[in-house]
């Protein structure tokens, strides 16, 4: 069988900034409707690394592909066909309305003096509709909630009719059922054929969502794979320098846990007890 060409492929890519690399033989790739999990310490290069493959920044070595096209050799344009991006917040210095902002997710692949029409309102329209928010669309951004910010970023994304989506953190600031909103519209995401790479500070959501796990360490990749085979109880341990335990909860999902802040640093509450899976 002939190899599948990922929508995103990174190749022994360095990443860094003046010249200084934090992530050194990065290798990934990304499927048509799979959610790739990037987990790793704070400041260890996850933005640095999307950057990266979002062409705002030079590779410090090896190669990035988009769609089987070397990035490159991409545009601006082409490169917004092939890859969006759902930065941790949104912050606009202007009051513009939701659906003004989806809209400009419709109209990245307009030239740069050709104004936005109907083809475009209407996706924008549909995007917002498809994440049950159109009712945002009137809305000024600055009025929004930090969730109802999120799915609009998300709606963008939808509108700019990417094969694939980089968040990052996209959740790291939402309440307990924004994060679960956010996670399903993630989710409805991929089952439409997006692929997306989500980068997470929560082990929980990253074995929840992700078919594929990479975690980062400082310099580079510790382990790459299937996230139940990947994220052990062992490597995210070591990946965040402190004892972590792994539970497989009622019905299979998995739950990570590490000591409490009230132990003074003991060993992890009921790690001798419970199973670790
Ligand atoms: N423009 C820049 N110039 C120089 N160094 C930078 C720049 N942006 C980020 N850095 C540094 O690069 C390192 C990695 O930053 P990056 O934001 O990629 O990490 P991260 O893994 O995404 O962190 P976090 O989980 O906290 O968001 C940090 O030490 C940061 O200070």
């Amino acid at each position: 069988m002939g190899r599948v060409t990922p929508l995103v492929e990174a190749c022994g890519l360095a990443v860094g900034h003046g010249g200084r690399a934090l992530l050194e033989e990065v290798s990934l790739g990304l499927h048509r409707g799979r959610i790739l999990c990037l987990l790793g310490p704070n400041g260890v290069g996850k933005t640095t690394l999307f950057r990266t493959l979002l062409g705002l920044m030079p590779p410090l070595g090896g190669e990035v592909f988009l769609g089987g096209r070397r990035l490159a050799e991409l545009g601006r344009a082409e490169v917004a066909q092939r890859l969006a991006y759902v930065p941790q917040t949104l912050t606009t210095p202007f009051a513009w309305r939701a659906v003004d902002l989806v809209l400009m997710g419709a109209a990245v692949r307009l030239g740069p003096l050709a104004r936005p029409g109907r083809a475009e309102i209407a996706r924008a329209e549909a995007a917002l509709a498809l994440l049950g928010i159109d009712d945002l669309g009137p809305v000024e951004i600055t009025r929004l909630s930090g969730g109802q910010r999120q799915m609009v970023q998300i709606a963008r994304a939808i509108a700019q009719g990417a094969e694939a989506v980089a968040m990052d953190e996209p959740t790291a600031s939402l309440d307990f059922a924004n994060r679960i909103r956010v996670g399903r519209a993630i989710q409805g995401l991929a089952s439409r054929g997006i692929g997306v790479l989500l980068c997470t500070h929560d082990p929980d959501q990253a074995a929840d969502l992700g078919h594929e796990a990479l975690l980062i360490e400082r310099g580079g990749i510790l382990a790459a794979g299937p996230t139940a085979e990947v994220m052990t109880a062992a490597r995210m341990t070591r990946l965040y320098d402190i004892p972590v335990r792994r539970d497989a909860l009622p019905g299979g999902r998995l739950h990570f846990s590490g000591p409490s802040a009230r132990d003074d640093g003991g060993p992890v509450a009921g790690a001798t007890a419970g199973q670790n899976v």
